[in-house]
């Protein structure tokens, strides 16, 4: 099992400086077991106060040292500076939350930060670690060169069970699965390690029969079955100093044919030199490791895997590797063919259209959302489809042309600051799967079974060990990194929409002939549903066409910003898709999810508790309660157990050329949208109108249509 490990230290503040003193490694384990987590653990008042002082040693220690500088052997063999770089290129590595990524009950990947816990220990071929969580990379006395970088497969020996303050978790033993090389970050001139195969005693525990391994020297061996009334308990009923049992940290796991070579660490090979076609599927967007540099490359763009585009490349990245795809056009009979209809349960539906054929060829469904707004689906077929510049011509066009499509930080796709702090912003989700997976596992020392080969006994030679000022490492733990990328690719026209930045918009002028031909018909359908509405019709002067290779989607999310109109409109071509609407979680629950009772509760249709929340909004509206009471009643009334949904008000199926129409002043506000193509590619091409009063963007967002790009609605 291959580990990443978070770089601590950037490249550009130099190599980590070194204390002169050395010690054994013993000592080092056992003083560096106590260094504070990143994350603050549950503990009593005492270890917490022992913690800081054996930090702040450390840190006098140094300052009163050298600058030697401790150089790494090596170099990562991959390397990334953010996880989704390292997602989207390792397979190993298919995680985005938590610690540990699995496949088929197997972990596949660990990552080790700087959430590490007390009791960790790292050295050149064994780290302890709490399962999921990590072990702090100051235990290691190089420089570590990236934010994420590759080590090596390891394997897991022993996973078992202690307390850790207040609570018990898992922790884990990895072993180097190759113990024939030095890893790269083992300091350049240290010996390699001598190993022995005799694992620490075990011993049976009285209370409960379940034999246990000793894990420490000091305090001495405990019971680690946790349903034993005898779990973590030592003669010393707090112990606070630590050792680990040497035979624990010498011991090598022994290499059998049980053990399979999980082979190279990732499959790195120069595209270029390849060239084949891409068609637009999964393969087509995932990562690729670059020949060059070793750094996970995500596919950002439309059409090229680009080395240096990398919203988070730091200044000293200087790799310009780039592989131009040129894919090969999917014909449209290819992604239209075939298709079963859904099934009752993939389409969700609370709300009856209104359905019509005043428009024909069009169907056209409208679904009121009393209120709020409304919802117009146009249902095109293939004799719309067909006509001479139609949906047809334009998917074929679209590929064709050099629209410019990228993915975009997701941040900036929810009108967000981009900028996020991965280290420190794990989701409460995360912590809860890692609570969940941490409590799946057994509770006793398992071992892997291996068959055991005979080897010397010999006695580990002492490391030479020096001190590193923690603190210059720690600091580095906030440095910002740009975030997640988009799971479709995204191309702006006019007025600049929330996605990007001003300059990043097409002004319509310079559009291609295809999307002012999109855009014809997007106004052609505003116009319609708008007024069909009773409303004022405001010409789109923003199109946004996004780009769906296969398995790509949009998650949740609402288009309003301050200066968007009350319509939307999209043109779906390629892939059929489902488009789903829901409630937003604050009004359908009425609480945030930390239960806070929303303010000026709409009170919407088919919300949660929808009577008795009308009939308190209607007393605190009359008076007849105090706002802290109308507070208290809907506290005391309206749960939101953990990360719960809202269900799904409406489900569409999107096929090629249909259009939608969303309309309403507060549609984006209380309701959020979401879309899931089928299998194959799909553009959306989405109309708006935003507000500017800069000049510049607003002539962006000027157009003149030619008669042919009119649309007659045939
Ligand atoms: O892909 C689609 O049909 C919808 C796109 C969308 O929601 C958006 O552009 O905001
Ligand atoms: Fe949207």
């Amino acid at each position: 099992m291959p580990l990443t490990l978070l770089g601590s230290v950037s490249p550009s503040e130099g190599s980590k400086r070194l204390a002169p003193e050395t010690e054994p490694i013993a000592m080092r384990t056992r003083k560096r077991m106590k260094e504070p987590s990143e994350t603050p653990q549950p503990t009593t008042a005492d270890d917490s106060a022992q913690d800081i002082d054996e930090v702040e040693e450390g840190i006098d220690e140094f300052e009163e040292g050298t600058d030697e500088v401790q150089r790494r052997r090596g170099e990562p063999p991959i390397w990334a500076n953010t996880r989704q770089q390292i997602t989207d290129a390792l397979e190993w590595y298919r995680c985005m939350q938590g610690g540990a990524a699995h496949k088929e009950k197997k972990c596949t990947g660990f990552l080790l930060d700087g959430d590490n816990g007390d009791r960790s220990f790292m050295s050149d071929e064994v780290f302890i670690t709490r399962m999921g969580g990590g072990s702090n990379n100051t235990l290691l006395r190089i420089e570590i060169p990236h934010r994420y970088c590759v080590m090596d497969w390891f394997l897991i020996t022993d996973v078992w069970m202690e307390k850790m303050g207040k609570y018990a978790g898992y922790r884990v033993r990895l072993e180097k699965l190759d113990l024939s090389t030095q890893g790269w970050w083992t300091e350049q001139g240290s010996l390699p390690l001598r190993h022995s195969n005799q694992p620490p005693p075990s011993r049976k525990c009285g209370q409960c029969g379940t034999s246990s391994l000793q894990i420490y020297v000091r305090p001495g061996w405990t019971c680690l079955e946790k349903s034993c009334p005898k779990f973590w308990k030592f003669r010393d009923t707090e112990p606070k100093d630590f050792e680990f049992h040497p035979d624990f940290l010498d011991y090598r796991h022994p290499r059998g044919p049980d053990i399979p070579n999980p082979g190279p660490l990732a499959e790195i090979v120069d595209r270029n030199i390849e060239l084949l076609e891409g068609i637009a599927d999964r393969e087509e967007w995932r990562g690729i490791v670059c020949p060059e540099c070793r750094k996970c490359i995500q596919r950002v763009t439309w059409d090229s895997w680009d080395c240096a585009n990398d919203f988070s490349r730091g200044p000293q990245e200087t790799c310009c590797y780039k592989v131009l795809r040129k894919l090969r056009e999917i014909p449209l009979e290819s992604v239209l063919d075939g298709a079963k209809p859904y099934t009752s349960r993939q389409m969700e539906n609370k709300i009856e259209p209104v359905v019509d054929d005043s428009l024909k060829p069009y169907e056209v469904r409208t679904y009121q959302l009393p209120g709020v707004g409304s919802i117009t689906h146009f249902v095109s077929n293939a004799s719309i489809n067909g006509r001479e510049n139609g949906p047809d011509d334009m998917f074929s066009q679209l590929q064709k042309l050099d629209l410019g499509l990228r993915r975009y930080p997701l941040g900036s796709a929810q009108g967000e600051d981009v900028i996020v702090d991965e280290a420190k912003a794990e989701p409460a989700k995360a912590k809860l799967a890692k609570a969940k997976s941490a409590r799946a596992k057994p509770a006793t020392p398992t071992r892997v079974k291996a068959k055991r080969v005979k080897v010397q006994l010999v006695k580990p030679k002492l490391e030479k060990a020096k001190k590193v000022k923690s603190s210059s490492s720690k600091r580095q733990y906030g440095t910002r990194v740009k975030g997640t990328l988009t799971c479709h690719f995204a191309v702006n026209y006019g007025v600049p929409y929330k996605y990007v930045v001003s300059v990043d918009s097409k002004a319509f002028s310079d559009a291609p002939a295809e999307i002012l031909t999109a855009l014809g018909r997007l106004s052609w359908a505003t116009e319609n549903a708008v007024t069909r509405a009773g409303d004022q019709y405001q010409p789109p002067n923003e199109l946004l066409a996004l780009g769906y290779f296969e398995d790509m989607k949009i998650g949740f999310h609402d288009d309003g910003e301050s200066a968007l109109g009350p319509t939307i409109a999209t043109l779906s071509l390629g892939t059929r898709s489902r488009m789903y609407i829901r409630m937003k979680a604050k009004y359908y629950f009425g609480v945030s999810n930390l239960n806070v009772p929303t303010p000026g509760d709409p009170v919407l249709p088919r919300c949660i508790k929808e009577e008795q929340r009308r009939s308190i909004k209607e007393e605190f509206e009359a008076d007849r309660i105090t706002k802290d009471v109308y507070n208290k009643r809907r506290k005391a009334m309206l749960q939101r157990s953990g990360n719960k949904q809202p269900p799904k008000l409406l489900t569409l199926e999107l096929k090629h050329g249909d259009l939608v129409v969303m309309h309403g002043a507060k549609l984006q506000k209380y309701y959020e949208h979401s879309v899931e193509p089928d299998k194959g590619l799909r553009f959306a091409l989405t109309a708006r109108y935003i507000e500017s009063k800069d000049e510049a963007d607003l002539l962006k967002g000027e157009f003149k249509l030619q008669d042919h790009q009119i649309y007659d609605g045939q």
